[in-house]
């Protein structure tokens, strides 16, 4: 009986001990579980000693703890990608997790548009487009009409740079786009700030995409005096 008593005596310890190792974790479905541990721990000392004001706040915290552990589980489980989507997903997307692609493609609206214009130099962009298949033109001031080839984003360097759009561009014959109004990506930024943190890297891999595509083209000086 007095073993008995000696251990659960340490059972404070090991209870505060877990909360140290909790604080240590990076990941957040560790910290939230290893307190909610902790925290039993520390309820069955409270209860032992007869302490119920302690044990009654450590089961809610345990509460709190075990719905949030529950909740990152469920979003982080297996979501697979469909087929048709796959190969997109890899080469575009892959920044993102299966499950915040899934959510994040779910929230454009799909546009079937003819002979469109996206974007108008110096002007703020109504929305950011994804345009899976089909031409683009672009126009700069100064600069001569150019074509751009999709896949790619529309409308990303404005809303990366929170500044008007940097060209021109319209869609050349009858297309299907993906758009994301402003709004529901303001809204995306203050509600997911760690998704909207992903789909920044998705548009940075985009604008890598263009530059490798602006270098194919590059003529070097020598070669154009000549
Ligand atoms: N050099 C480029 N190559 C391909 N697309 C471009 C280029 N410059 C601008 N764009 C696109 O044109 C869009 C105009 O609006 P944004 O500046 O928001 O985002 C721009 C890009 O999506």
């Amino acid at each position: 009986m007095a073993e008995w008593a000696l251990l659960l005596g340490y059972l404070v310890h090991l209870g505060y001990l877990l909360q140290l190792v909790a604080l240590l974790a990076r990941d957040v479905l560790w910290l939230r579980a290893l307190l909610a541990l902790a925290q039993s721990v520390v309820a069955v000392y409270a209860i032992s000693r007869g302490v119920v004001a302690i044990a009654g706040w450590n089961l809610v915290l345990v509460a709190i703890n075990s719905f949030w552990v529950v909740r990152i589980l469920r979003e982080r489980r297996a979501v697979t990608i469909p087929q048709n989507l796959r190969a997109l997903y890899e080469a575009h997307f892959a920044a993102l997790r299966a499950g915040e692609f899934l959510r994040f493609w779910a929230l454009a609206e799909v546009r079937t548009v003819q002979a469109a214009e996206l974007t108008r130099e110096g002007q703020v962009p109504e929305a950011l487009y994804w345009l899976g298949q089909g031409h683009l033109t672009m126009e700069k001031w100064g600069q001569p009409p150019r074509r751009v080839q999709a896949p790619c984003f529309v409308g990303e360097m404005s809303l990366l740079t929170a500044r008007p759009a940097s060209a021109t561009v319209r869609l050349v014959g009858q297309g299907e786009l993906r758009a994301w109004p402003r709004p529901v990506l303001e809204r995306l930024q203050r509600q997911q700030p760690v998704l909207w943190a992903r789909v920044q890297s998705v548009l940075g891999l985009d604008l890598v995409y263009k530059i490798q595509r602006e270098e194919a083209r590059y003529v070097p000086l020598e070669a154009s005096r000549a």
